[in-house]
């Protein structure tokens, strides 16, 4: 339903996007995972047809970006990062405002506002004006106007960003009901966890790069050769970690005020020996935890921190 082939942008001398390669299937949620000022919005606004690649392209729902911006706007329901509602006006008619735009007739109109609105639990809202309105309820009425012309795709930029927790959890909910009607959603997110439960698969971009994508499962398991161990030291901390640093098997080491945690390409044997050797060369441990990695260390291992 989406795809991008080779797509980069660049802002005068700045390549925001290098080249991206992307194909998120019929049915699929698809996270799009990245720090801040990785590129995720600009691959978000070329999709939705509001910017020019520099290079490369894209397809929407069989639709080329470039090509059939019309085509591909009518396919999309699209949530920006900053969104703006008109002051003066009720939630109805915000929702109507967009449903006229999208030439949807006036009996019709009525019908599907009323759903939206039923969905979007904003029912009860339904003449309030949307200035009154919380930040969350906003964000939800925005997530509905996404739906008034039952797009079959939903690109949503950080739907769910400066959410109070319970809201956040609701956004996800509805997410999930989204992809139990059957769309295609594209959604993005600099917080990892926030995405974890909700989405069939990932991307993470860092610095306009795809570092990473598939389903969530195919990710977990490539990071999985991986082994992520925390150690808790006790005596000759400075001994352990020369041990741990001249480690063939070291991918990567991380110092916290009160442990270390390694990234290992390893297997049990190798896991074994290097316990033994820290032993050995009498660095004593309160811990030597091997863990399983969450998304979050896929996240840390994947990116390395190179825009902020
Ligand atoms: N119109 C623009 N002109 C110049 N540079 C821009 C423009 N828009 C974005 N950039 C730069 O391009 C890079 C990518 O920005 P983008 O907004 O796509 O990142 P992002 O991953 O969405 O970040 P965030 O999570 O902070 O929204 C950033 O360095 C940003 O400063």
């Amino acid at each position: 339903m989406i795809t991008l082939e080779g797509f980069g942008k660049d802002y005068g001398d700045f390549m925001a996007v290098d080249s991206i390669d992307l194909q998120i299937d019929q049915g699929e949620t698809f996270g799009f995972i990245g720090p801040n000022g990785a590129g995720k919005s600009t691959t978000i606004r070329f999709l939705a047809t509001l910017l020019r690649a520099s290079r490369g392209r894209g397809e929407v729902a069989g639709c080329d970006v470039m090509g059939d911006p019309v085509g591909v706007r009518q396919a999309i329901g699209y949530m920006p990062d900053n969104f703006g509602v008109y002051d003066g006006m009720r939630v109805w008619e915000f929702l109507d405002f967009f449903a006229v735009a999208y030439r949807i007739g006036r009996i019709e109109r009525k019908k599907i506002i009323s759903n939206v609105l039923e969905l979007l639990d904003l029912t009860h809202k339904r003449d309030d004006f949307v200035n009154g309105l919380s930040r969350g309820m906003k964000q939800r009425l925005c997530l509905a106007k996404t739906l008034v012309h039952d797009p079959p795709v939903l690109i949503l930029d950080e739907p769910a960003s400066g959410l109070d927790p319970r809201a956040r959890v609701e956004v996800k909910a509805l997410l999930k009901e989204l992809r139990k009607m059957g769309k295609t959603i594209l959604i993005s997110s600099h917080i990892l966890t926030e995405l974890a439960d909700c989405c069939t698969s990932i991307g993470i971009v860092e610095r306009g790069k795809l570092l990473m994508s598939g389903p969530i499962g195919s990710v977990y398991r490539q990071i999985r050769r991986n082994r992520i161990v925390e150690i808790r030291f006790l005596e000759n901390a400075d001994a352990g970690l020369s041990i741990l640093r001249s480690c063939a098997a070291l991918r990567s080491l991380e110092q916290e005020p009160d442990k270390v945690i390694v990234e290992l390409e390893a297997d049990d044997e190798i896991v074994a020996s290097l316990m033994e050797q820290l032993i050995r060369e009498g660095v004593r441990m309160r811990s030597f935890n091997d863990r399983d990695p969450t998304l979050e260390d896929v996240f840390m291992t994947v990116t390395k921190g190179l825009v902020s």
